[in-house]
């Protein structure tokens, strides 16, 4: 496989996580945002990520939590990331970092040119940027709705940071963000479910090939 990390995020069976380490996908995400049809409680993933092979890291996808939350869900999930998808700042990540001494990245919605700009309040704190595509002011959820940006906007961006790739991915448009944005990771959810929640093992064997071929 072309040198490409892949997240598949959003999983809630065994299966669904089975397939993604099968297709050997870097990193599995679990999360932890009750508005979200993926919702995992952190004693479910602390079950759940017994099927997670040691080979893959676990990553805590989180809205603006309370402190309660994520310190739970850190220690049954055992995560080795926390992944912010809300309004955290960055001297809330700062402190969270010192408290957990855990790896942290920072989703950043992206619609245009601009908003590639607000990663770098989050340098010296995230471990990784992720640039996702900005939700419709008037949806639910911040992430994992299935919608892309325009990934020519990446195209000639250099980053300090390590970072990725995220929003509206699937096995028939992959190839060509990766070309087009060169990124060196990769996350998916919608794109490798049947429906909202629901992980697809076939669709994520296809898109871990569809990685693959690049
Ligand atoms: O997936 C969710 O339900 C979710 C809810 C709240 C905040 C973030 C969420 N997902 C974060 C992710 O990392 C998704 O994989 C990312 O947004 C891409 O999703 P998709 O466009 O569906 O592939």
């Amino acid at each position: 496989m072309a040198d490409i990390d892949v997240k598949i995020c959003g999983l809630t069976t065994a299966e669904a996580i089975e397939a993604a380490a099968d297709g050997g996908a870097s990193h599995a995400g679990f999360v932890f945002f009750e508005a979200s049809p993926r919702n995992i409680r952190p004693l479910d993933a602390a079950a759940l990520t017994k099927h997670v092979p040691e080979s893959m890291q676990r990553v805590g996808v989180f809205v603006d939590p309370e402190d309660s939350l994520l310190e739970r869900a850190i220690t049954a999930a055992r995560l080795d990331i926390v992944q912010f998808h809300g309004d955290e700042k960055p001297e809330r990540l700062k402190a969270i970092k010192g408290r957990h001494k855990i790896a942290i990245w920072k989703a950043i919605p992206v619609s245009t040119a601009s908003d590639l700009e607000k990663a770098r309040r989050y340098e010296g704190i995230a471990d990784l940027i992720l640039f996702d595509a900005r939700t419709p002011k008037a949806s639910r959820l911040p992430g994992g709705m299935g919608i892309a940006f325009d990934w020519k906007l990446l195209e000639r961006i250099k980053h300090k940071m390590p970072w990725g790739l995220s929003g509206g991915l699937s096995a028939v448009n992959v190839a060509e963000a990766i070309a087009v944005t060169g990124t060196p990771l990769i996350d998916v959810s919608s794109g490798v479910e049947s429906a909202p929640g629901i992980k697809d093992p076939k669709k994520i064997a296809q898109f871990m090939e569809a990685v693959k071929a690049t």
